[in-house]
Order: structure tokens, then C-alpha cells, then sequence
């Protein structure tokens, strides 16, 4: 008979806890599935008493991390604990050097540390999983190093912070404002205990760098993405890109580009038919572009108890089926390529919402610079004044940011500009 896979599980908190149930509640299905039992040695926390649900007694305790990550009757030490450094990461070395396979979903530490510890797994013959890092429950890694291996890809893109999706949604649906929304959100406890990372884009952007490394053989490179969040998305922003046919997604982007590696996360305008257009709530959607197999589009929940453990899971159980300790990023950590980052220098649409002095000519200035910079203009819609000013919408047609940068520039010295205008990128999917 099969031995049984041990794990040692680092991080009690919400995903800790699905993946501590699921062990128990699934012990025959999970046998079933990988021939041998998946059973759990020990647990580590900070707070031993804390009541977490679900009964731990079973289960050895440690302290420190570390120690659980080296004991002797653990094969696969689960880190759930979170954050770039610090316990986690130390965890995560002692675990490798110790000769432990890794399954974690901590896309802070692999985005910022994902080459360095893919170095030290495959010099020790082992791994780590991290299906649960990227869109939590979406098998997003798994397709992309499994399925489509077959593929060069060509695109990766998606929303992947599902906080922001849902703030960005809920302001359109209650028409209330940035700051309202935030608050309510804190209020729901959506927001990571430090709300930049969810609205300043950083969890979202974590993610991105982990797909681009895989999508593109190259070394995880979280510096090199451009990136802005969403706290300069106004309601009257929101209302404007709906009446022009859009919606505003904090939207991550990688490709390959002649310049090199391009990788943005930031406000964009999506139509508003499209797959990311019509995505609302929480959920998160992953679209990958490949040369044979055209566009895949995976949506569904990106965090919470259950479906993150799911995905903490499916790591547990290829390992438990033995035959699944491949490169951790899809292809040697040694061979993978330093990447030239890329402003997104290609042309794409512009959305310019901008408010004009009510005067003679304003709006003819206006064009006049779009005109000399070489942005040409696609639609255009001018409302009811509101007292001595103008609200104007643009929609350009393909241009440059260099391009786009020069006309806003002019617009400043324009003389008939009322407000600063607002541009925002719109993304063809
Ligand atoms: N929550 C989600 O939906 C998702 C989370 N993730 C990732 O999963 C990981 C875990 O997230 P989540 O469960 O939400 O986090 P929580 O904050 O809910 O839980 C963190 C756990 O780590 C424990 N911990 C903290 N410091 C230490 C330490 N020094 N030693 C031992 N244990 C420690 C905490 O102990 P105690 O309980 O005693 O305080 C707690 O049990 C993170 O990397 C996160 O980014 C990924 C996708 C979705
Ligand atoms: N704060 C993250 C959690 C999952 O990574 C989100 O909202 O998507």
C-alpha cells in the first residue's frame, strides 16, 4: 500500500482553515483520486488558542514556521501565511533546503522572490505549486503550463483583484462615488489589511508578473510593469465610459513587443459586450491569446476559503499522484530569460474626457491640438453645459502614448481647458 503524502500547513487564516476542511471532509475522494492518503502532520499559527472552526488536535503544533517546515514527518510543506518576506519566505527556504516539495499561494513572495526560490527548488530536485496565487480558484496555471504548453503565447491579460472589480462595479450599479465605495468596501472587510495593495494594483500586478514568466519563458519581473490603480477612477469617469459603450476594468496586460516585454496593470476602458466588459462582482477572468489555440477565457472566483483552497488542492494532489515535480515556472529557473520591460509605446484607442470653458472656439482648439499632435478622432460627444463649462467626450482613434502626451501637454496650454482632462486606455479584447 501507497505511503501517505504528510503535509505540514503554515497559516491558519482564511485559506489555511478551506484547506485544513477539505482534507477532512474529502480523506476518500482524495485516496480515491491519488491511490494513497493525504493526511496532515502538523499546523503552525501565531495564536495557538484561537478558535478557527474546525477541530486541530490531530494535528502536531509548532510555533515557528520554520521548524514545521523542516520536521521530519512532513513531505509537502503548505505555506499559507502570506507576505513577501519575513516567515513566510524563510519557511518556504527551510522547506526546499530541507528536501520538501512547496505548495503556496503567496503571489507577493513568488513576485518578488519567484526566481530565487525556483532556483533553490530545482537545485534540491524539488518544487513549488502555486495554482492558488494567480485568480485563486481559476486553474489559470495549470492551463497555462499544461494545457496550452503547445502554444507560444501571445497575450495574457485579465482582471485579477476581484476588490477592485467589485468597487469599480458597485459604483456603477449604486452610481456612488470612489471614496464611498472604499468605505464600504473596508467596511465588508473585501480590502487586504493594507487597501494598497488591492486598489493600488499591486496584488493584481503580483499576479501578472507570475503568468507573464510562465506565458513567456522569461524571469518573473514585478518591477518591470507599469502600473496604476484605480484611485483616480471617478464616478462621472465610470458614467462617461458607459454612455461611450465601455466599462472601466483595473485591467493587467503582457505581451511581447519589438521593444521587449510589455506588462501593465491600470485603468482601461473594455466594450462593455466583451467577456471583461460584462464581468461584475468579485469574480476574476483570465484571457490568454496563443498562436494555435486563439483565445481562452477562464472566469470565476478569485479568493475566499473555498475556492482558494481548491486550488491549494489541486497542487496537493498532482504531488500526491507523484510525477509532478516539473520546473516551477514551466521551464528551468537557470534557462529562463532576462526580460527588456517595455512601455506600452503600441498604438491603442484613448478615451479623453475633458470639461471646456464655455467660450467660442473652445472646442476647435481642442481639435486643433489633437490634430497637430496626430491623434486622429474617432466619436466625440459634447453635453449640456453645466454653468460656464463644457463637459466633452473623445474617443480617439489607434495612437501613440508619446503621441497622446504631446496633445494633452498642448490641451494644458491651451487656454480653454476648465478641469485637467482624464485619459485612459482603451484595450481591444
Ligand atoms: N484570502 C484569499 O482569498 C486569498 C489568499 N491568497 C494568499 O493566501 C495566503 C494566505 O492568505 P489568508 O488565508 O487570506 O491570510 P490570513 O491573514 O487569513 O491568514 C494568515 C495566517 O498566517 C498566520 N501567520 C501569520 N504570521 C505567522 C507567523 N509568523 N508564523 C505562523 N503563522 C503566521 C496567521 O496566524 P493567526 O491566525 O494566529 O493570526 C494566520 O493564520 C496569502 O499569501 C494570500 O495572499 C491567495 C488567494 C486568495
Ligand atoms: N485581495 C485579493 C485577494 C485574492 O488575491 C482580491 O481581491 O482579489
Amino acid at each position: 500500500m501507497s505511503q501517505p503524502l504528510r503535509l505540514g500547513i503554515a497559516g491558519l487564516g482564511t485559506v489555511g482553515v478551506g484547506v485544513v476542511k477539505i482534507v477532512r471532509k474529502h480523506a476518500a475522494l482524495l485516496h480515491a483520486r491519488t491511490g494513497r492518503d493525504v493526511v496532515i502532520s502538523a499546523v503552525s499559527a501565531r495564536s495557538r488558542d484561537k478558535d478557527r472552526g474546525v477541530s486541530l488536535k490531530s494535528y502536531a503544533w509548532e510555533d515557528d514556521p520554520v521548524a514545521l517546515a523542516t520536521r521530519d514527518d512532513v513531505d509537502v510543506f503548505v505555506e499559507l501565511i502570506g507576505g513577501e518576506d519575513g516567515p513566510a519566505r524563510d519557511a518556504v527556504a527551510a522547506a526546499l533546503a530541507a528536501g520538501k516539495d512547496v505548495v503556496t499561494a503567496n503571489k507577493a513572495m513568488l513576485a518578488l522572490h519567484g526566481q530565487e526560490l525556483a532556483l533553490a527548488a530545482e537545485a534540491a530536485d524539488r518544487t513549488i505549486k502555486f495554482e492558488a496565487a494567480v485568480a485563486g480558484g481559476i486553474p489559470v496555471i495549470k492551463t497555462l503550463m499544461e494545457a496550452l504548453a503547445g502554444n507560444e503565447i501571445t497575450r495574457v491579460m485579465g482582471v485579477m483583484n476581484g476588490s477592485c472589480n467589485y468597487m469599480l462595479t458597485r459604483m456603477e450599479s449604486a452610481g456612488l462615488t470612489y471614496d464611498q465605495v472604499f468605505a464600504e468596501a473596508d467596511g465588508l472587510g473585501y480590502l487586504e489589511a493594507d487597501p494598497a495593495l488591492d486598489v493600488g494594483g499591486i496584488d493584481a500586478a503580483h499576479k501578472l508578473a507570475i503568468l507573464s514568466s510562465i506565458a513567456f519563458g522569461t524571469k518573473v519581473d514585478f518591477a518591470g510593469i507599469e502600473l496604476e490603480g484605480i484611485e483616480r477612477v471617478s464616478i462621472e469617469d465610470i458614467h462617461a465610459a458607459a454612455d461611450m459603450g465601455y466599462k472601466i476594468k483595473l485591467l493587467g496586460v503582457a505581451q511581447i513587443t519589438g521593444r521587449g516585454l510589455e506588462q501593465r496593470m491600470q485603468p482601461c476602458l473594455v466594450p462593455d459586450t466583451s467577456p471583461l466588459g460584462q464581468l461584475e462582482g468579485g469574480t476574476n477572468m483570465v484571457v490568454i491569446e496563443g498562436d494555435s489555440i486563439g483565445q481562452v477565457v477562464l472566469r470565476g472566483p478569485g479568493a475566499g476559503e473555498g475556492p482558494t483552497a481548491s486550488a491549494v488542492m489541486s497542487d496537493v494532489l498532482d504531488l500526491a499522484r507523484g510525477g509532478a515535480r516539473g520546473p516551477v515556472f514551466g521551464q528551468p529557473a537557470k534557462d529562463l530569460r532576462t526580460s527588456t520591460p517595455a512601455t506600452s509605446q503600441l498604438p491603442a484607442p484613448y478615451y479623453l474626457r475633458m470639461s471646456l470653458d464655455d467660450k467660442p472656439g473652445a472646442l476647435a482648439k481642442i481639435a486643433k491640438v489633437l490634430g497637430e499632435a496626430g491623434v486622429s478622432i474617432d466619436r466625440m460627444r459634447q453635453y449640456g453645459h453645466r454653468e460656464t463649462v463644457a463637459p466633452v467626450l473623445i474617443v480617439t482613434h489607434k495612437t501613440t502614448p508619446a503621441a497622446l502626451g504631446q496633445a494633452l501637454s498642448a490641451m494644458a496650454e491651451s487656454g480653454v481647458m476648465a478641469t485637467s482632462p482624464v485619459a485612459l486606455r482603451i484595450e481591444e479584447v
